[in-house]
């Protein structure tokens, strides 16, 4: 069978502590993937594979739009890691040393702070009904095995407290949290344990993409959740499997810092 190979779109693969992005620029008249493409891409095995595709958008507010896909095709709200990537390109690109990207949660303010990236992820959502949960119960309580916390960070965050985050069985328990009726449009999942007052451990199951080595937006949870609980202060520093993130919960939102990579560039043919 011959592959009907009409589509060539270029793109960008990049990292945030090994959360993995395909990054395409649709700004001007530049073609953008479909929902089919964005699945076909997100195959490790028959395409590019990623935990999310950062689609970079004209705007007329802000520097640019970024709207993020998980590799199920589903849209997501938020993603930090995709949003500090995607704001070292475009910091480089207008070489500034800050932007602000409109995410679907509103506009986001990013800035180069030495080596590593860090970006304004706003306040946490308080209201249930906004998270979005099915009902209203008391968010750091939840009727869940665990008793785990929801966050609403323009993605919906179920932040579940451990003795031992690396023996966590997150593969098994994750899963059924992200399909759990009390989310109405499912849950990423973290898996946290708290080391003293300023440092966590962190392990992701995400929505739509499964197990990664970080998720920035379920890291703003996180330090929403433990200070919330009052087990830390509202600076943190978070160990991923990736690596490190640095969370400072501010008057003016949840301010996260790490690094970003790139990895090389290509062009797909679908
Ligand atoms: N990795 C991303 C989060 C992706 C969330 C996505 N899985 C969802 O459906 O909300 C981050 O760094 O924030």
């Amino acid at each position: 069978m011959t592959q009907d190979a009409s589509i060539s779109l270029p793109f960008l693969k990049m990292h945030g502590l090994g959360n993995d992005f395909v990054v395409i620029d649709g700004r001007g008249a530049r073609a953008v993937p479909d929902i089919a493409t964005i699945r076909a891409m997100g195959d490790r095995h028959r395409g590019v594979g990623f935990d999310q595709l950062a689609l970079i958008l004209d705007d007329d507010a802000t520097d640019a739009q970024v709207r993020f896909y998980n590799t199920d095709g589903s849209e997501a709200g938020a993603c930090g890691n995709a949003t500090r990537c995607v704001a070292d390109l475009l910091m480089r690109e207008a070489d500034a040393t800050s932007l602000v990207l409109r995410t679907e949660r509103g506009a986001l303010p990013c800035e180069r702070s030495g080596d590593l990236i860090r970006v304004n992820m706003g306040q946490p959502v308080e209201d249930w009904a906004q998270i979005p949960l099915s009902r209203d119960v008391s968010l750091d309580a939840l009727p869940l095995p665990g008793a785990p916390s929801a966050v609403g960070m323009g993605n919906p965050h179920c932040v579940l407290f451990v003795e031992d985050a690396d023996s966590a069985p997150i593969a098994e328990v994750g899963p059924r949290l992200e399909h759990d009726p009390l989310y109405p449009e499912r849950t990423n999942v973290e898996f946290v344990q708290v080391l003293d007052r300023n440092t966590l451990r962190q392990r992701t199951w995400e929505r739509g993409a499964g197990i990664t080595l970080a998720c920035g937006s379920g890291a703003c949870a996180v330090a929403v959740a433990a200070h919330r609980r009052g087990l830390t202060e509202r600076a943190v520093t978070i160990r991923l499997d990736g690596g490190e993130l640095h969370l400072d919960w501010r008057d003016d939102g949840v301010w996260m810092t790490g690094p970003v990579a790139y990895v090389f560039d290509g062009v797909w043919r679908g």
